[in-house]
């Protein structure tokens, strides 16, 4: 019998995914070899602490020294799931250098060092893939380059954080605050110990730099995408959502605009009917509109153990096959354009205002005179006594720029008139 071709890899990082990746390649060992004709080998393990027992993985894969991974000419894998900017670029980098094609779900590095990580795979003819960075175990990267690559992508519009969307549904579905939602989030965890980076659309906005550049073919980093979070989202806005029959969901949105690409995540009113409105709990979607495909939708688990270590998984299997027929390096940057990135001043929204006012003839006229002076239509207006002498109104608007409405909510703050602001939400 002729033995068994191997590859080798070098797992960096044991948490959450990295878990579900090992369990995952032993689980799925004899598939893999009759998928590929090649068996997989976890070759070794990059963690912080060594000391730490680790249920089920033998000790001796451990490390604590990358070199002993990178450095290894034996591996020829290099699966990184172990987080942060540094060091793990330095170390993806010296791989790539060393000939080893990458595996990443890290989406806060390809948000940020995207292009140039690229660029080295590139220069030594390996593979870079990162499916897992963007909605967990949803298939999106791939099928936006391959099965979709003959579409002008116009939309990719996303639920792309599990931690908002439970909150939201939370508060939604049991009247909960925002922050009796998060302490059960925390608790079920599905929030991690500082969930700032989740409630303050930071980890939406650095998977929408990475959705835009690949629907887009132009390079979106971070610092290009405008971020809001869910934390002013409040239980009485949920109420008035549910009278317009939407929902409030966190969206992260990329869209291509007047020649321009537009990249933000805020949460957003989103009527009932449409298909995002439906994504409850920690689920994620990704709602895509081509010219030639018309609308899309990619729905599943956009984190945890086992769904993020699918789509590891499936890199991995895409780089092994690549290896076996000798093309490396064939899913590339596919960024040869540069579209400028709107100013987020230029986007254009549809707005809901609620805010306390005086209850008296006349408000309602001054108030729509202001917005009138600002460019701002209104499309629709309820109003209720709220105690003698106060009203609250709920203002919702036509499209309109968000610079136009930053500066009507500047002047409808100094009216007389209007005791409060309380909320502006945008509506999708
Ligand atoms: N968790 C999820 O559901 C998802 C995560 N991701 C991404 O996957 C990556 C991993 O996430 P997750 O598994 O949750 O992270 P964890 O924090 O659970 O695990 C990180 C692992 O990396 C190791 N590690 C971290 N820093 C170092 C270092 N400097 N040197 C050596 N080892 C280090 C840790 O070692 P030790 O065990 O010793 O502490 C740990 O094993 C991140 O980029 C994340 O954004 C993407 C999609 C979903
Ligand atoms: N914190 C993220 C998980 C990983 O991407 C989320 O809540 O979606």
């Amino acid at each position: 019998m002729t033995e068994r071709k191997i590859i080798k890899a070098g797992l960096l990082g044991l948490g959450t995914v990295g878990t579900g990746v090992y369990k995952l390649a032993k689980r799925q060992k004899e598939e893999i070899e009759k998928k590929t004709g090649v068996s997989l080998q976890i070759e070794g393990i990059l963690v912080h602490n060594i000391e730490k027992k680790r249920e089920g993985v033998d000790p001796s894969l451990l490390t604590d020294n990358y070199r002993d991974l990178t450095g290894n000419e034996e591996i020829s894998v290099i699966i990184e799931v172990m987080g942060g900017i540094e060091p793990a670029k330095t170390i993806i980098l010296e791989a790539m250098r060393a000939g080893k094609s990458v595996v990443t779900a890290n989406k806060d590095l390809v948000a940020v060092h995207g292009a140039q990580l690229y660029e080295t795979a590139a220069e030594n003819g390996v593979d870079f893939l990162f499916e897992a960075a963007v909605a967990g175990g949803i298939p999106i990267i791939r099928p936006l380059k391959q099965c979709l690559a003959g579409n002008e992508i116009s939309d990719a519009v996303g639920i792309v954080n599990g931690t908002t969307n439970y909150i939201l549904t939370r508060m939604f579905e049991d009247n909960m605050e925002f922050q009796e939602a998060l302490d059960q989030a925390t608790e079920l965890g599905y929030a991690e110990a500082d969930p700032t980076a989740d409630i303050q659309g930071l980890d939406a906005g650095r998977k929408i730099a990475i959705l835009a550049s690949t629907a887009f073919h132009s390079r979106v980093v971070f610092d290009d995408v405008y971020t809001e979070g869910i934390t002013k989202i409040t239980a009485r806005d949920i109420r008035y959502a549910k009278e317009f029959d939407s929902v409030i969901k966190l969206l992260g949105i990329a869209r291509q605009r007047d020649g321009q690409i537009e990249a933000a995540v805020y949460p957003m009113l989103i009527s009932k009917d449409h298909p995002l409105a439906t994504v409850r709990d920690s689920f994620n979607a990704v709602f895509v509109h081509g010219d030639a495909v018309d609308d899309v939708m990619f729905y599943g688990r956009g984190a945890g153990e086992f769904p993020t270590a699918s789509a590891v998984m499936g890199d991995v299997i895409d780089v092994i096959r690549n290896m076996q027929y000798g093309c490396t390096g064939r899913i590339g940057c596919t960024c040869y354009r540069t579209t400028p990135v709107k100013n987020p001043g230029d986007i254009k929204n549809k707005f809901f205002i609620r805010m306390q006012v005086v209850n008296k003839p006349g408000v309602l006229a001054a108030i729509a005179g202001e917005l009138a002076t600002h460019k701002v239509s209104i499309s629709k207006v309820v109003q209720k006594v709220i105690k003698s002498g106060m009203a609250e109104l709920v203002i919702g608007t036509e499209e309109v720029k968000e610079y136009h409405m930053a500066d009507a909510l500047n002047d409808l703050k100094k009216l007389d008139v209007v005791h409060e602001i309380s909320s502006v939400i945008r509506e999708y």
